[in-house]
């Protein structure tokens, strides 16, 4: 069995690391460095972790699954922490949503 973290407490310490990083020296930070590069670069990452992840999913490797997940929202992320948002903000989204059955949802904007 996995030994989990305290999820809140781990986006809580990563969104710090982020926003510091972004003062980092590209040199010596791979988020500095994605920075730097700007935008269209993170966005890049996003569009290649997500494939990766698809990729292990269609072959069956829970494994790699995990992996690339970790890697699609480490990136995601830092998308995030580009428009100075952070993962409190789509924590406070999906919390928005529990409960709200998407079905439902979608029907009420069919109805509009
Ligand atoms: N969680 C992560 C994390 N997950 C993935 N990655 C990096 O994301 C990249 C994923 O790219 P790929 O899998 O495509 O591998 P690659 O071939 O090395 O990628 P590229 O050369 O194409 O960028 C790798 O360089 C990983 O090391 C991460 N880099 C950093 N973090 C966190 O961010 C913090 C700050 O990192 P730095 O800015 O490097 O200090 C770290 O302490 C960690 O907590």
């Amino acid at each position: 069995m996995t030994n989990t973290p305290n999820s809140t407490d781990l986006l809580a310490r990563l969104t710090e690391v982020l926003e510091e990083r972004k003062q980092a020296d590209p040199e010596q930070s791979y988020v500095a460095k994605l920075h730097k590069k700007g935008q269209d670069a993170i966005l890049k990452k996003i569009g290649e972790e997500a494939c990766e992840l698809v990729m292990a999913s269609k072959d069956q490797d829970k494994t790699k699954v995990v992996y690339e997940t970790a890697d699609l929202w480490f990136h995601s992320l830092v998308a995030l922490s580009w428009h100075g948002l952070t993962a409190a903000d789509v924590l406070a989204e999906l919390d928005r949503r529990m409960g709200l059955s998407g079905l439902a949802e979608k029907a009420s904007r069919k109805e509009q």
